[in-house]
Protein backbone atom coordinates (compact mmCIF):
# COMPACT_ATOMS: atom_id res chain seq x y z
CA UNK A 1 0.00 0.00 0.00
CA UNK A 2 1.40 3.53 -0.66
CA UNK A 3 2.08 5.44 2.12
CA UNK A 4 -0.21 8.47 3.16
CA UNK A 5 1.63 11.55 4.64
CA UNK A 6 0.35 14.43 5.78
CA UNK A 7 1.31 18.16 4.99
CA UNK A 8 0.33 20.76 6.66
CA UNK A 9 -0.07 24.48 5.03
CA UNK A 10 0.34 26.17 8.45
CA UNK A 11 -1.56 29.76 7.84
CA UNK A 12 -1.60 33.18 10.21
CA UNK A 13 -0.45 32.63 13.64
CA UNK A 14 1.03 29.01 13.29
CA UNK A 15 4.21 29.18 11.82
CA UNK A 16 5.44 26.24 14.20
CA UNK A 17 4.48 23.00 14.91
CA UNK A 18 6.14 21.65 18.41
CA UNK A 19 6.13 18.07 19.58
CA UNK A 20 7.84 16.70 16.51
CA UNK A 21 10.29 14.80 16.83
CA UNK A 22 13.26 13.18 14.32
CA UNK A 23 12.67 17.01 12.73
CA UNK A 24 14.92 18.59 10.05
CA UNK A 25 13.94 21.77 8.45
CA UNK A 26 14.54 20.54 4.68
CA UNK A 27 15.23 23.62 1.83
CA UNK A 28 13.26 22.48 -1.33
CA UNK A 29 13.40 23.78 -5.05
CA UNK A 30 10.75 23.35 -7.73
CA UNK A 31 10.35 24.07 -10.84
CA UNK A 32 8.27 27.33 -10.08
CA UNK A 33 10.88 28.61 -7.57
CA UNK A 34 11.29 28.17 -3.91
CA UNK A 35 8.33 27.50 -1.31
CA UNK A 36 7.79 30.21 1.31
CA UNK A 37 10.01 28.64 3.20
CA UNK A 38 12.19 25.62 4.65
CA UNK A 39 9.42 22.70 5.25
CA UNK A 40 9.72 21.01 8.68
CA UNK A 41 9.72 17.39 8.78
CA UNK A 42 9.35 15.11 11.26
CA UNK A 43 7.09 12.14 13.55
CA UNK A 44 3.87 13.14 15.17
CA UNK A 45 2.04 10.20 16.92
CA UNK A 46 5.03 7.93 15.99
CA UNK A 47 3.67 8.97 11.93
CA UNK A 48 5.36 11.03 9.08
CA UNK A 49 4.57 14.65 8.57
CA UNK A 50 5.18 17.56 6.87
CA UNK A 51 4.49 21.40 7.86
CA UNK A 52 5.04 24.59 5.82
CA UNK A 53 4.16 27.98 7.17
CA UNK A 54 2.58 29.35 4.23
CA UNK A 55 3.59 33.21 4.81
CA UNK A 56 7.05 31.95 6.17
CA UNK A 57 8.20 32.10 9.41
CA UNK A 58 7.72 35.51 11.40
CA UNK A 59 4.96 36.15 8.82
CA UNK A 60 7.27 37.30 5.76
CA UNK A 61 5.00 36.49 2.38
CA UNK A 62 1.65 38.85 1.61
CA UNK A 63 -1.18 36.30 0.18
CA UNK A 64 -0.50 37.55 -3.12
CA UNK A 65 3.00 37.13 -3.32
CA UNK A 66 2.73 33.24 -1.87
CA UNK A 67 4.52 31.35 -4.08
CA UNK A 68 1.57 28.71 -4.09
CA UNK A 69 2.34 26.46 -6.90
CA UNK A 70 6.26 26.13 -4.91
CA UNK A 71 4.41 25.54 -2.12
CA UNK A 72 2.05 22.79 -2.79
CA UNK A 73 4.82 21.34 -5.46
CA UNK A 74 7.31 21.25 -2.31
CA UNK A 75 5.24 19.46 0.06
CA UNK A 76 4.94 16.77 -3.08
CA UNK A 77 8.29 16.16 -3.82
CA UNK A 78 8.38 15.42 -0.09
CA UNK A 79 6.18 12.82 -0.59
CA UNK A 80 3.02 14.49 0.91
CA UNK A 81 -0.13 12.89 -0.27
CA UNK A 82 -2.76 14.20 1.98
CA UNK A 83 -2.86 18.58 2.26
CA UNK A 84 -4.81 20.07 5.76
CA UNK A 85 -4.23 23.90 5.20
CA UNK A 86 -5.32 26.23 8.36
CA UNK A 87 -6.36 29.19 7.59
CA UNK A 88 -7.74 32.03 9.85
CA UNK A 89 -11.19 33.52 8.28
CA UNK A 90 -13.72 36.33 8.87
CA UNK A 91 -17.31 34.76 9.47
CA UNK A 92 -19.47 35.90 7.02
CA UNK A 93 -22.10 34.54 9.16
CA UNK A 94 -24.09 35.94 13.07
CA UNK A 95 -23.73 32.10 14.41
CA UNK A 96 -20.10 31.09 13.10
CA UNK A 97 -18.35 33.62 15.85
CA UNK A 98 -14.88 34.10 16.95
CA UNK A 99 -12.91 30.87 17.75
CA UNK A 100 -15.54 28.36 15.87
CA UNK A 101 -13.59 26.07 12.79
CA UNK A 102 -15.23 25.58 9.75
CA UNK A 103 -14.49 22.72 7.52
CA UNK A 104 -14.44 24.57 4.32
CA UNK A 105 -15.92 22.59 1.63
CA UNK A 106 -16.80 24.93 -1.52
CA UNK A 107 -14.94 27.93 -2.46
CA UNK A 108 -15.63 31.25 -4.76
CA UNK A 109 -12.80 33.03 -6.19
CA UNK A 110 -11.81 36.37 -6.11
CA UNK A 111 -8.33 36.62 -6.50
CA UNK A 112 -6.60 38.23 -9.34
CA UNK A 113 -3.33 37.75 -11.11
CA UNK A 114 -2.19 34.38 -8.95
CA UNK A 115 -0.69 31.58 -11.12
CA UNK A 116 -3.31 29.47 -10.29
CA UNK A 117 -2.13 26.29 -12.65
CA UNK A 118 0.71 24.11 -13.12
CA UNK A 119 0.16 23.81 -17.10
CA UNK A 120 -0.20 25.81 -19.19
CA UNK A 121 0.88 26.74 -23.64
CA UNK A 122 2.40 23.40 -24.70
CA UNK A 123 0.69 21.19 -21.89
CA UNK A 124 -2.96 21.95 -21.16
CA UNK A 125 -5.19 20.53 -18.75
CA UNK A 126 -8.89 21.31 -16.95
CA UNK A 127 -9.10 19.44 -14.11
CA UNK A 128 -12.78 18.91 -12.35
CA UNK A 129 -13.27 21.26 -9.42
CA UNK A 130 -16.98 20.81 -8.79
CA UNK A 131 -16.04 19.28 -5.24
CA UNK A 132 -12.80 21.33 -4.60
CA UNK A 133 -11.94 19.48 -1.36
CA UNK A 134 -11.62 15.94 -0.18
CA UNK A 135 -14.32 14.79 1.37
CA UNK A 136 -12.56 11.09 3.30
CA UNK A 137 -9.94 13.85 4.87
CA UNK A 138 -12.44 16.50 5.64
CA UNK A 139 -14.59 13.80 7.51
CA UNK A 140 -11.32 12.59 9.38
CA UNK A 141 -11.09 16.67 10.18
CA UNK A 142 -14.49 16.98 11.28
CA UNK A 143 -14.29 13.51 13.36
CA UNK A 144 -11.37 15.17 15.22
CA UNK A 145 -12.95 18.23 16.01
CA UNK A 146 -16.11 16.97 17.19
CA UNK A 147 -14.16 14.14 19.42
CA UNK A 148 -12.04 17.38 20.85
CA UNK A 149 -15.42 19.49 21.85
CA UNK A 150 -14.40 22.40 19.63
CA UNK A 151 -17.24 24.18 18.15
CA UNK A 152 -17.21 23.64 14.66
CA UNK A 153 -19.46 23.83 11.19
CA UNK A 154 -19.46 20.98 8.79
CA UNK A 155 -19.13 22.58 5.11
CA UNK A 156 -18.80 25.81 4.34
CA UNK A 157 -18.29 28.30 1.67
CA UNK A 158 -15.15 30.20 1.54
CA UNK A 159 -14.79 33.70 -0.86
CA UNK A 160 -11.47 34.05 -1.52
CA UNK A 161 -10.66 38.01 -1.85
CA UNK A 162 -7.09 39.20 -2.99
CA UNK A 163 -6.30 41.42 -0.38
CA UNK A 164 -3.92 42.55 1.43
CA UNK A 165 -6.48 45.22 2.34
CA UNK A 166 -9.62 44.09 4.47
CA UNK A 167 -13.16 43.77 2.58
CA UNK A 168 -15.12 47.41 2.09
CA UNK A 169 -18.69 47.12 3.88
CA UNK A 170 -20.31 46.78 0.35
CA UNK A 171 -17.77 43.91 -0.74
CA UNK A 172 -18.47 42.12 2.76
CA UNK A 173 -22.52 42.64 2.27
CA UNK A 174 -22.05 41.41 -1.29
CA UNK A 175 -20.53 37.98 -0.22
CA UNK A 176 -23.39 37.41 2.98
CA UNK A 177 -25.51 38.11 -0.32
CA UNK A 178 -23.35 35.53 -2.09
CA UNK A 179 -23.91 33.06 0.79
CA UNK A 180 -20.46 32.64 1.61
CA UNK A 181 -19.66 31.54 5.00
CA UNK A 182 -15.90 33.00 5.40
CA UNK A 183 -13.67 34.87 3.81
CA UNK A 184 -10.08 34.59 3.86
CA UNK A 185 -6.77 35.90 1.46
CA UNK A 186 -5.28 32.34 0.51
CA UNK A 187 -6.85 29.41 -0.14
CA UNK A 188 -7.30 29.89 -3.45
CA UNK A 189 -5.25 28.64 -5.54
CA UNK A 190 -4.16 26.55 -3.09
CA UNK A 191 -7.10 24.11 -3.58
CA UNK A 192 -6.68 24.50 -7.30
CA UNK A 193 -3.27 23.69 -7.28
CA UNK A 194 -3.76 20.93 -5.18
CA UNK A 195 -6.44 19.13 -7.27
CA UNK A 196 -4.20 19.38 -10.43
CA UNK A 197 -1.25 17.89 -8.44
CA UNK A 198 -3.52 14.82 -7.29
CA UNK A 199 -3.41 15.70 -3.67
CA UNK A 200 -6.15 15.63 -1.09
CA UNK A 201 -6.86 18.39 0.11
CA UNK A 202 -9.38 19.97 3.17
CA UNK A 203 -9.01 23.21 4.75
CA UNK A 204 -9.95 24.38 8.39
CA UNK A 205 -11.00 27.63 8.66
CA UNK A 206 -10.07 29.43 12.12
CA UNK A 207 -13.03 32.33 12.53
CA UNK A 208 -11.51 34.91 14.27
CA UNK A 209 -13.52 38.14 13.24
CA UNK A 210 -16.79 39.12 11.75
CA UNK A 211 -15.36 41.15 8.46
CA UNK A 212 -16.92 44.73 9.02
CA UNK A 213 -20.58 43.70 8.04
CA UNK A 214 -20.96 42.97 11.42
CA UNK A 215 -23.25 46.27 12.78
CA UNK A 216 -22.15 45.26 16.88
CA UNK A 217 -18.42 44.94 15.99
CA UNK A 218 -15.40 47.29 14.36
CA UNK A 219 -13.56 47.28 11.37
CA UNK A 220 -10.99 44.58 11.06
CA UNK A 221 -7.72 44.83 12.92
CA UNK A 222 -4.83 42.20 12.86
CA UNK A 223 -4.21 42.76 16.66
CA UNK A 224 -8.07 41.47 16.97
CA UNK A 225 -7.03 38.83 14.79
CA UNK A 226 -3.77 37.80 15.94
CA UNK A 227 -5.32 37.79 19.95
CA UNK A 228 -8.13 35.23 19.00
CA UNK A 229 -5.27 33.06 16.95
CA UNK A 230 -3.20 32.89 20.23
CA UNK A 231 -6.12 31.69 21.71
CA UNK A 232 -6.96 28.77 18.57
CA UNK A 233 -3.41 27.95 18.22
CA UNK A 234 -3.10 24.84 20.61
CA UNK A 235 -6.65 23.54 19.22
CA UNK A 236 -5.06 23.97 16.28
CA UNK A 237 -2.13 21.27 17.30
CA UNK A 238 -3.71 18.86 18.43
CA UNK A 239 -6.04 18.44 15.80
CA UNK A 240 -3.20 18.01 13.62
CA UNK A 241 -1.76 16.05 16.21
CA UNK A 242 -4.60 13.85 16.21
CA UNK A 243 -4.93 13.46 11.96
CA UNK A 244 -1.44 12.72 11.67
CA UNK A 245 -1.84 9.21 12.82
CA UNK A 246 -5.14 8.82 11.44
CA UNK A 247 -4.27 9.54 8.08
CA UNK A 248 -0.87 7.22 7.72
CA UNK A 249 -3.31 4.83 8.75
CA UNK A 250 -6.42 5.10 6.07
CA UNK A 251 -6.66 2.35 3.87
CA UNK A 252 -9.11 4.60 1.85
CA UNK A 253 -6.54 6.85 1.23
CA UNK A 254 -4.64 5.18 -1.87
CA UNK A 255 -7.92 4.82 -3.63
CA UNK A 256 -9.21 8.74 -3.42
CA UNK A 257 -10.73 10.01 -6.38
CA UNK A 258 -8.59 13.21 -5.87
CA UNK A 259 -5.41 11.23 -6.56
CA UNK A 260 -6.54 10.39 -10.37
CA UNK A 261 -7.56 13.74 -10.86
CA UNK A 262 -5.53 13.77 -14.19
CA UNK A 263 -6.99 10.73 -15.70
CA UNK A 264 -9.44 12.50 -17.80
CA UNK A 265 -7.69 16.28 -17.63
CA UNK A 266 -5.13 16.73 -20.14
CA UNK A 267 -6.38 18.00 -23.65
CA UNK A 268 -2.97 19.38 -25.61
CA UNK A 269 -2.66 15.94 -28.06
CA UNK A 270 0.80 14.16 -27.03
CA UNK A 271 2.61 15.28 -30.76
CA UNK A 272 2.42 18.78 -29.72
CA UNK A 273 3.08 18.91 -26.06
CA UNK A 274 5.95 21.09 -25.69
CA UNK A 275 9.13 18.67 -24.08
CA UNK A 276 10.40 21.46 -21.23
CA UNK A 277 6.56 21.81 -20.27
CA UNK A 278 6.59 17.97 -20.11
CA UNK A 279 9.93 17.89 -17.93
CA UNK A 280 8.58 20.42 -15.73
CA UNK A 281 5.69 18.77 -15.00
CA UNK A 282 7.29 15.32 -14.26
CA UNK A 283 7.12 15.67 -10.79
CA UNK A 284 2.98 17.03 -10.55
CA UNK A 285 1.92 14.93 -13.09
CA UNK A 286 4.62 12.07 -13.79
CA UNK A 287 1.78 9.73 -13.71
CA UNK A 288 -0.40 10.38 -16.55
CA UNK A 289 2.75 11.74 -18.31
CA UNK A 290 5.04 8.65 -18.25
CA UNK A 291 8.45 9.29 -16.82
CA UNK A 292 9.95 9.89 -20.14
CA UNK A 293 7.35 12.30 -21.29
CA UNK A 294 5.06 11.95 -24.47
C1 LIG B 1 -3.71 38.01 9.73
S1 LIG B 1 -5.03 38.73 8.93
C2 LIG B 1 -5.11 38.33 7.18
C3 LIG B 1 -4.37 37.10 6.75
O1 LIG B 1 -4.79 36.00 7.57
C4 LIG B 1 -5.22 34.96 6.74
O2 LIG B 1 -4.08 34.18 6.45
P1 LIG B 1 -4.11 32.58 6.32
O3 LIG B 1 -5.19 32.26 5.34
O4 LIG B 1 -2.77 32.19 5.79
O5 LIG B 1 -4.37 32.03 7.69
C5 LIG B 1 -5.76 35.69 5.52
O6 LIG B 1 -5.91 34.82 4.41
C6 LIG B 1 -4.75 36.76 5.31
O7 LIG B 1 -3.63 36.32 4.59
N1 LIG C 1 -11.98 39.44 7.76
C1 LIG C 1 -11.03 38.84 7.08
N2 LIG C 1 -10.90 39.04 5.75
C2 LIG C 1 -9.92 38.39 5.06
N3 LIG C 1 -9.03 37.56 5.61
C3 LIG C 1 -9.13 37.34 6.92
N4 LIG C 1 -8.41 36.56 7.73
C4 LIG C 1 -8.90 36.69 8.98
N5 LIG C 1 -9.95 37.54 8.98
C5 LIG C 1 -10.12 37.96 7.70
Amino acid sequence: MTAQVLGVLGGSGLYELPGLTDTAWVTVDTPWGAPSDQLLAGRLNGAQLVFLPRHGRGHRVPPGEVNYRANIAALKQLGVTDVLSVSAVGGLRADLPPGTFVVVDQFIDRTVGRASSFFGTGLVAHVAMARPTCHRLGRHVLAQLAAQGVPHADGGTYLAMEGPQFSTLAESRMYRSWNCDVIGMTNQPEAKLAREAELCYASVAMVTDFDCWHPQHDSVTVDAIVKVLLGNADTARSLVAALTGQITGDSHGAGCACRRALDHALITAPAVRDPAMVAKLQGIAGRVLGSTGP
